[in-house]
């Protein structure tokens, strides 16, 4: 079964009705969405293959999922550590950022320093609202994601990705190709330039909003908020 993608205008709809006709509150999407990255990270990236997760965090809500998602991670055991630079006054982001400090789980300043120890990156920095050319201070922290040999996994989008037309053809983001992808509700058009795991979170669509959106809202088993699918987007 080939699944139907979600434009970057359809997603942002998408969100919107959610939260108006759909009667969700943000707080609500976001924990879900972090939750169901929590579990793709516990997914292919075992504990025991190495308990440091280092989270890079962007200033919208594709960062407040991996805020949620470093949350869960350090209550199922692991280590998580957060690269945080442009932290709105939102109080959202800043209730999720206090409930991580009371987890003291750090916040450093320096990614690629970060980057060296960590086991696992988890790239929450840009969703289906990036566009353009990346401006600071994310440029380096996108070469460093590129240039590493650890594994990353993606929130939404490898951020730096057009999301309709997938990486850039030259510049920051052309090389960084992250080994895993959970698309939030459904997959953006980006998802044919990507080749790694791919997984679909976001259990919370009702069929009728699926309807509306014309997207499939795939089969979750049991207690999963993840399932897994080809990466051009066919269920395993
Ligand atoms: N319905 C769902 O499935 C749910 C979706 N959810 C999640 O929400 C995500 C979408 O969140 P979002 O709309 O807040 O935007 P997001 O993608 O985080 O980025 C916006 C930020 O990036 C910035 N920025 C943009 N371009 C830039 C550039 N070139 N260079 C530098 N900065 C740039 C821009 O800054 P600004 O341009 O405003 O200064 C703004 O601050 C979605 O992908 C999913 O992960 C869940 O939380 C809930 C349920
Ligand atoms: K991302």
């Amino acid at each position: 079964m080939a699944f139907k993608t979600l434009g970057a205008k359809a997603a942002a709809a998408l969100d919107k009705e959610l939260m108006s006709s759909g009667a969700f509150s943000l707080d609500q999407l976001m924990e879900l969405a972090g939750l169901s990255v929590s579990q793709v990270v516990y997914r292919v990236h075992p504990i025991t293959k190495g308990p440091k997760i280092l989270v890079a965090v962007g200033p919208g809500n594709n960062g407040g999922d991996g805020l949620v998602a470093a949350r869960h991670l350090r209550h199922y055991g692991y280590q998580p550590t957060i690269y945080y630079p442009k932290r709105p006054k939102n109080e959202l982001y800043q209730r999720l950022t206090k409930q991580l400090e009371d987890l003291n789980i750090p916040f450093v300043d320096d990614f690629p320093d970060a980057l060296k120890s960590a086991d696992h990156v988890l790239d929450a920095i840009f969703g289906f609202s990036f566009s353009g050319e990346v401006r600071e201070p994310f440029p380096a922290v996108i070469n460093a994601m590129a240039e590493t040999k650890i594994p990353v996994t993606s929130v939404d989008a490898p951020s730096s990705w057009n999301i309709e037309d997938g990486p850039p053809s030259e510049g920051v983001g052309s090389n960084f190709h992250p080994d895993v992808l959970i698309s939030l509700t459904a997959p953006k058009p980006l998802v044919k330039h990507f080749k790694g795991l791919h997984f679909i979170g976001g259990r919370f669509v009702a069929p009728s909003i699926a309807k509306k959106y014309d997207f499939d809202v795939p089969e979750y088993e049991g207690l999963d908020q993840i399932v897994e699918v080809e990466a051009a987007g066919q269920k395993l």
